[in-house]
């Protein structure tokens, strides 16, 4: 499917009842197709009410999961399909419909298999075939995101869209009418799928009364941290693009919104398939991996209910926190006064529930930090968790910095030059924060070393193992009389 081109756009846009204000889609370097402004556009004061719209899009182009249950209202055969894959959630509900219009737009289908039209089908040849987004990279490219926090998003990704788009085949290659249009002629592939998925995760925005939606036309803005426009629904609920207040932009400028400000840099490569000049700062979130030597390890895991992760940020003063809500319960022990029990209702139904110092804390299994803050055990519990983290941390530092393996790809020529830099960037990006968390971590390692309870831990247990010594020479001695 070949993109048509920008001013093609335009004239669709006027059929379709929309309209462009002062502005122009067309090809922006480096970022696709974007909106300029085709004159000095300003806004001085917001109170005036005088802001100008930029696009005004009908409602009724708005595409969300309230549009494909009316299109299955209108068209039988997509009801049919519908039924059978539908409503699993608002994204696959968008995806299936996407797939539908993407198969419709196909000119070979055989008569008899024709599906009722959508503003959408056509508008499918003006969305870019590839966003350039991760899960659109090949299986080399991918690889150069090894060791980066997107790695396992990425995999676990992966597989989630194939088995969506499994499923959307075992339901619908038993109704006659969907084989045919679907796997028949112009068999749909996986590549489809993960096609539609990153037009929607790089195109969705959040409408404030229709919600997550895509809005054809509003979809061509780029993404700016200082953004010149932002969007809306008006009083006939059409979806406005509007300039910012005191906001001026010249001809032949860029005309920019906002996609979420404090994204991590590997979420913005994700989703959109870019990563903006880098700030001072960024955040990221690491799987955090679970002590199987560790006996309590599955009821802790079964306790705190979701995969453990690590978030870790640096902000642009270059302060580095750290948040692991499962590190806490998974650095107590017994000793410590930890304990599982599985209890038994008059049902016979058997829950686990989790006790600290004997009182049962189930509830507060994710914030285990919480329950822990006001006890002498505190320090030494959050320098276990620092201690740990920061070893992981600086594996994970390590992986990122070896730059064999990646050179040896980068040098690959099927290898595309946008992933190279793209994944580079990423790399770089994330070796930074983690080097400024394992520092900051160091640091609280040894203020946590001098914490008064720590120390009288310690030095309890110094007092125990001398104690011990001194039983085990004692019964060493005794041994030795009774030999
Ligand atoms: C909603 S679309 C915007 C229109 C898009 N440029 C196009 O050609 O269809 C989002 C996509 O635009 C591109 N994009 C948006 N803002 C960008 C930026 N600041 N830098 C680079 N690419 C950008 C990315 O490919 C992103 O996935």
């Amino acid at each position: 499917m070949l993109r048509s081109d920008p001013s093609a756009l335009e004239v669709a846009s006027k059929l379709r009842g929309v309209t462009f204000q002062d502005v122009e889609c067309g090809s922006v370097d480096g970022k696709g197709w974007g909106l300029t402004a085709t004159r000095n556009l300003t806004t001085t004061d917001v109170n005036t009410g005088d802001v100008p719209k930029l696009i005004t899009i009908p409602h009724d182009l708005v595409l969300n999961q309230q549009t494909v249950e009316e299109y299955a209202k209108e068209s039988r055969e997509f009801r049919e399909l519908y039924e059978a894959v539908g409503r699993q959630s608002a994204r696959r509900d968008v995806l299936l419909f996407l797939l539908v219009q993407l198969a419709r737009g196909n000119p070979d289908l055989p008569s008899g298999t024709r599906v009722v039209s959508h503003s959408w089908t056509e508008y499918l040849r003006f969305l870019p075939e590839d966003v350039l987004v991760p899960t659109q990279w090949s299986t080399d490219e991918r690889k150069l995101l090894d060791g980066t926090s997107l790695k396992a998003a990425l995999t676990a990704k992966l597989s989630s869209l194939t088995s969506e788009f499994d499923f959307v085949f075992d339901k619908s290659c038993n109704l006659p009418f969907w084989y045919s249009v679907l796997w028949e002629t112009e068999p749909r592939r996986v590549q489809d799928w993960i096609m539609l998925d990153a037009w929607y995760r790089s195109r969705c925005l959040e409408l404030p009364r229709s919600g997550v939606s895509m809005v054809p036309y509003l979809d061509m803005v780029n993404h700016s941290s200082k953004p010149t426009a932002y969007y809306d629904e008006d009083s006939k609920d059409e979806v406005v693009l509007l300039l910012r207040p005191g906001t001026s932009v010249a001809k032949g400028e860029e005309i920019t919104i906002s996609y979420g400000t404090d994204k991590p840099a590997a979420e913005m490569l994700f989703s959109y398939g870019f990563l903006e000049p880098t700030e001072k700062g960024g955040s990221l979130v690491l799987p955090f991996g679970v002590d199987r030597d560790d006996p309590l390890a599955r009821a802790k895991l079964m306790a705190f209910g979701e995969p453990p992760k690590v978030h870790v940020s640096v902000d642009r003063d270059g302060v580095a926190t750290w948040e692991c809500p499962f590190a806490y319960l998974s650095c107590l022990n017994e000793e410590d006064g930890l304990e599982f029990r599985l209890l038994q209702d008059v049902e016979g139904n058997r829950e686990l529930r989790v006790f600290w110092l004997e009182e049962d804390v189930t509830d507060r299994s994710k914030d285990f930090e919480a329950v822990l803050r006001d006890h002498a055990i505190y320090a030494l519990v959050r320098l276990r968790a620092v201690t740990i983290l920061q070893g992981c941390l600086q594996e994970e530092l390590q992986q990122l910095q070896s730059q064999a393996y990646y050179d040896s790809l980068s040098s690959d020529p099927a290898v595309r030059k946008y992933c190279k830099v793209a994944a580079a960037a990423l790399r770089e990006i994330e070796a930074g924060i983690l080097e400024t968390v394992v520092d900051a971590m160091q640091k609280e390692q040894a203020a946590l070393v001098a914490d008064e309870n720590v120390v009288a831990y310690f030095g309890s247990m110094e007092t125990a193992e001398s104690d011990l010594v001194g039983d085990e020479a004692a019964n060493e001695e005794e041994d030795e009389d009774f030999s």
